[in-house]
């Protein structure tokens, strides 16, 4: 099957619950599917339940406690900031290399492995590499990337730019999920017709709870 990457065009725009999502879909046909949030900002014990991991360990099957965070997130960070900056504030650096070593390792035992990035798709996680980069560097164990996007007003253009910098970098999506956010001006609907339009490729509508069949993208 592969490695599904999966990125956004900005923070808190439902990559967590798609990751989830996806992986409970591919549990369910049977798939011993496992799941990465390799980097988390704003993790902290107090709201543990709230967090990307614990979304992932529930996903999983697994218990959801903060000392198994690490079953999925393997550099964890108390600031809720961009992770470069989350990390200097606790003395720390993400070592890229090892980031990537540590994906490469688990995709080469995990099929399928998803592994949620941080933020968007050029979020900086040390002092000069972005998601990007890290997504780039994934490129060897022939990532499948997922893009989801948002449907507040502005993020029509902020997801073509973020689409633009992908193919530009020979990371096509293999499909964009718009998931719908609180805030929108215009039916969902309305915003998946556009993005299409003007994307081109397959464009999944996520209504406010709800669970679209994407394992199927990956079949
Ligand atoms: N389609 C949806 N239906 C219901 N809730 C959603 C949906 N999309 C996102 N949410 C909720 O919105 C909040 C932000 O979404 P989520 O945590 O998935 O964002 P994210 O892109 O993973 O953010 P981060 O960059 O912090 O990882 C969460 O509480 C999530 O459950
Ligand atoms: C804490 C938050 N939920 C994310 N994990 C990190 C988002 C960083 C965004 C940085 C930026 O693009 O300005
Ligand atoms: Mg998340």
């Amino acid at each position: 099957m592969s490695t599904i990457f999966v990125t956004s065009s900005g923070t808190d725009i439902g990559k967590t619950y798609v990751s989830a999502l996806l992986v409970r879909q591919l549990l369910a046909k049977g798939l011993a599917v496992r799941a990465l949030k390799p980097i988390v900002s704003g993790l902290d014990e107090e709201s543990f339940a709230a967090s990307d991991p614990a979304a992932l360990l529930a996903a999983l099957g697994e218990l959801v406690e903060f000392d198994n965070a690490d079953i999925v997130s393997r550099w964890r960070f108390r600031a809720a900031l961009s992770p470069d900056m989350a990390a200097r504030r606790e003395g720390a650096e993400i070592d890229f290399g090892e980031l990537v070593h540590h994906c490469l390792a688990r995709a080469a035992i995990h099929d399928p492995l998803v592994i949620e990035g941080v933020g968007g798709l050029m979020v900086p996680l040390d002092d000069s590499r972005t998601v990007l980069d890290w997504m780039i560097a994934l490129k060897p164990a022939s990532i499948v990337p997922l893009l989801v996007v948002g449907s507040y007003l502005g993020s029509i253009s902020h997801t073509l730019t973020t689409l633009d910098v992908m193919r530009r970098n020979d990371l096509e999506p293999r499909a964009i999920v718009v998931s719908e956010s609180l805030s929108a001006p215009v039916p969902l609907e309305e915003t998946v017709e556009t993005i299409v339009r003007f994307a081109g490729i397959e464009t999944i509508a996520l209504p406010r709870n709800g669970e679209p069949d994407l394992a199927s993208l990956f079949e």
